[in-house]
């Protein structure tokens, strides 16, 4: 026969439950909505760019005359930047380009005239039913980032935009002894940095090397940039839809990224990454090594792409905590990084890829059934690394949870009150538990109680809660932990306790066992 603790516990879990479905319900709802609005808005494409980088020579200007003539039935428009006021290859693109529209910019594009490419693109915009696309043609010794950053950071032009992709093209030729360049202190490495950023690297002017040559800079520019296609090219000759509409940022098309993960990378990465651990934001990595022996060369760099991938789920507020202390302190480092993230609780993978400090991440398709959930993510970069990101990104995992569905519990709602409730789910919408606190856990007079020990420094706030009563209530409505499921972010005594956590705790202490015991269901009820 049922005890009158279990009944009580009955009666809880169905109220629990119906809480649920009819959250769940009016969820869906809201969904309904939402899709009907959408329908509404007409939807605008945006303009793709495509930014053309390479050292001086290299063949850039010969891939944009090909890619106008090549591309029949599209029409370009064309920012040509040049560092001298004598535009030569204005007149050589014009030539080229019947009823494709030329734009000069003189000076360097990533530096001083950053806010002329706006002016420029906006320009453009005005007459955009006139193009397909825009190309950008940078000079010889720009550097990418700040370019691609125009197309994230201008809201104008990020809203009329969108970056296709950033190809660079490579002198077969001269390739090698750009990257092994050494460059004064804190001064970049313009050919490792273009590679860094590229989507699609040219090979260009094979005619000039040997097949045992074009191997080794094809080594060269993988362990720099380990995930973007390597075309090879003589005039700068390849179809161009292999370079124009590849999506290389859009968030869907990264799904499909394939990080090189050679075994060898593995050690000499291991390796690698100790010998940078010493040498930190001085661009160290040119300064030592001056044999010419190939495995040297390979140590010299210090940009270099690092992969990885995890098996299993990883936290979403952890993921979260990881990014942002990424952005705050390596933003500089990291000129090009693309993931895709299982999470756990999450149907859907999280892809997340970036510029420097412009991240951007979305949930987008779901796992498909079978498939393995896993985590896979590469990144470029300056003195990178390798072991501290993969550490740093292991301690993300998802670990098992303590509390299964329907334990009881006691949860911290955030304001540093212990509620008494039930487990709904564990790893559910990413966050460790959903939960929700018994009814009658919270009340009115309790709260304003709180409200007005927080003292004199909260009135005008209050005074402001009162002129606004109907928003009060509301808010109100939302803060009531009986009402409505909360989500509990980590699986830790700070967040989630067994019931009676403080007791529990004490007693095991005074029995000299560490932390907390689990406390069964019927004890409390
Ligand atoms: N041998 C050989 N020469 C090439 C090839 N591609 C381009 N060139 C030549 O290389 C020179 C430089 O080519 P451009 O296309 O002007 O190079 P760029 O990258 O635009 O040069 P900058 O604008 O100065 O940065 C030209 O004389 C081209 O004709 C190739 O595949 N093989």
């Amino acid at each position: 026969m049922a005890t009158a603790a279990e009944d009580e516990d009955k009666r809880r879990n169905e109220e629990a439950n119906e809480d649920l479905e009819q959250q769940n319900q009016e969820e869906e709802e809201d969904e309904d909505e939402d899709e009907d609005e959408d329908e509404d808005v007409e939807y605008v494409p945006r303009v793709p760019v495509t930014i053309l980088t390479g050292f001086l020579g290299a063949g850039k200007s010969t891939l944009t005359k090909h890619i106008l003539t090549a591309m029949h039935g599209k029409k370009f428009a064309v920012i040509e930047n040049e560092f001298g006021d004598v535009s030569i290859d204005d007149d050589i693109i014009k030539e080229k380009s019947e009823g494709q529209i030329v734009e000069m910019l003189n000076g360097c594009v990533c530096c001083t005239v950053r806010t002329d490419l706006v002016k420029v693109v906006k320009k453009l915009l005005q007459r955009k039913d006139q193009f397909d696309a825009i190309i950008i043609e940078t000079t010889g010794m720009a550097d990418p980032a700040p370019v691609a950053q125009t197309f994230f950071a201008e809201e104008e032009v990020a809203s009329q935009c969108e970056l296709d992709g950033i190809i660079t093209v490579v002198d077969a030729k001269f390739i090698l002894r750009r990257l092994n360049e050494e460059k004064p202190e804190d001064a970049k490495n313009e050919a490792q940095e273009q590679l860094a950023f590229a989507d699609r690297v040219l090979l260009n002017k094979i005619d000039l090397v040997s097949k045992e040559e074009i191997a080794e800079i094809k080594q060269a520019i993988r362990e720099i940039n380990s995930t973007a296609e390597i075309i090879e090219t003589e005039r700068s000759i390849v179809d161009p839809s292999r370079l124009i509409g590849i999506q290389g940022f859009d968030l869907d098309r990264v799904l499909e990224f394939q990080p090189d993960f050679a075994p060898k990378e593995k050690d000499n990465e291991a390796k690698d990454s100790t010998d940078h651990d010493h040498g930190h934001g001085h661009g160290h990595g040119h300064g030592h090594g001056h044999g010419h022996g190939h495995t040297e060369k390979k140590h010299d760099r210090a940009i270099r792409s690092v992969a990885f991938r995890f098996a299993g789920d990883v936290s979403q507020p952890k993921l979260e905590g990881w990014l942002h202390d990424l952005m705050q302190n390596n933003a500089e480092q990291l000129l090009r990084y693309k993931g895709v993230v299982a999470i756990a609780g999450m149907p859907d993978k999280y892809v997340f890829q970036g510029v420097h400090q412009l991240l951007e991440g979305d949930f987008t398709v779901d796992w498909k059934e079978g498939e393995a959930r896993e985590s896979k993510m590469v990144f470029i970069g300056r003195n990178l690394d390798k072991l501290d990101l993969e550490e740093s990104f292991e301690a993300c995992k998802a670990l098992p949870t303590r509390f299964k569905q329907g334990d009881r519990i006691e949860f911290n709602a955030g304001d540093n009150t212990w509620y008494k409730g039930r487990v709904l789910a564990s790893w559910s919408d990413g966050f460790a538990y959903r939960v929700i606190a018994d009814p009658g856990q919270w009340n009115e007079s309790d709260s304003a109680a709180k409200k007005k020990d927080k003292g004199d420094d909260d009135k005008e706030e209050k005074e402001e809660d009162d002129e606004n009563d109907y928003d009060d209530e509301d808010e109100e409505e939302e803060e009531d932990p009986s009402k409505s499921p909360r989500f509990i972010p980590e699986d830790t005594d700070e967040w989630i306790r067994a019931l009676g956590g403080d007791k529990v705790k004490a007693a095991a202490s005074a029995e000299g066992e560490p932390g907390a015991k689990r406390v069964k269901n019927d004890e409390d009820a």
